[in-house]
């Protein structure tokens, strides 16, 4: 961990919502370079409001939301984008219509963004529309990569994917984060995300009510998933 590193991302006091009705308050989270941070927390909680709001799509009602050390509350997300901003969101960001290897080079992904992931290699000449759910994961994470990130927003890494798959996935996201790369993601299984992250914060109903280093998660999961995630 680099805690001495000014975050990538930072929440102060943030407060977002829906037309009038608020669905986030007084967030407070920081995620520097190097760190994946998990947000955990049962359905319902804001954790998608959350990510959005940090990735520009949605306007903090109150507080501030920093990128890189700037205050960037009124920053569109193209410009947030263009700062090293990757949001992978629920709906997987890829190209139906290109294949795997076209949709690479779009991104003008190198070689190394291929070999991220073998069985993406192996359906280099597949068209996206066609991969499995896992193999189209993996694309959009080989896609966020290969455009250079500095900070990585990611929600549902591995929603309705297979076991072996999601820890592929979490593996790259660990090695993405040792390059150097700031990461925040919410995975629904807590055991595996836990494993790989340094850090964690737990959401109920809008709000930040417990964080605390990923190893003392990992030591508590059963008192984790009664308190928080039931
Ligand atoms: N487009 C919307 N309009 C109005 N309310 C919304 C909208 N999207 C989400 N909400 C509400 O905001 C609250 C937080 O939802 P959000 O999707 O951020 O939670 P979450 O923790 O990501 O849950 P899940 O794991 O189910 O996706 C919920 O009460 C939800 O009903």
């Amino acid at each position: 961990m680099h805690s001495g590193s000014t975050p990538a991302i930072e929440a102060r006091g943030l407060a977002a919502g829906y037309g009038r009705v608020p669905v986030l308050r007084d967030i407070n989270l920081a995620v520097r370079p190097g760190e994946v941070v998990a947000l955990l927390g049962p359905n319902g909680a804001g954790k998608t409001t959350l990510l959005r709001t940090l990735a520009g799509y949605r306007r903090p009602t109150s507080g501030e939301v920093r990128l890189f050390g700037e205050p960037c509350n009124r920053v569109p997300v193209h410009r947030r984008c263009r700062q090293g901003v990757s949001f992978m969101g629920e709906e997987r960001h890829i190209f139906p219509g290109l294949t795997v290897r076209q949709s690479l080079r779009l991104v003008r992904g190198g070689p190394e963004s291929i070999e991220l992931f073998p069985a993406l290699a192996r359906r280099s000449r597949h068209r996206a529309a066609l991969l499995s759910g896992g193999e189209q994961q993996m694309l959009a994470l080989a896609l966020a990569l290969a455009r250079a990130p500095r900070l990585l927003l990611i929600d549902e890494l591995s929603l309705g994917l297979a076991p072996l798959v999601r820890e592929r996935l979490l593996d790259t996201v660990r090695a993405t984060a040792d390059r150097g790369v700031a990461v925040l993601v919410v995975e629904q299984n807590a055991r595996a995300v836990l494993s790989r992250a340094d850090r964690a914060y737990v959401m109920r109903r809008g709000e930040i009510v417990d964080e605390g280093t990923a190893s003392r998660w990992l030591a508590d999961l059963d008192g984790l998933a009664a308190r928080y995630l039931s």
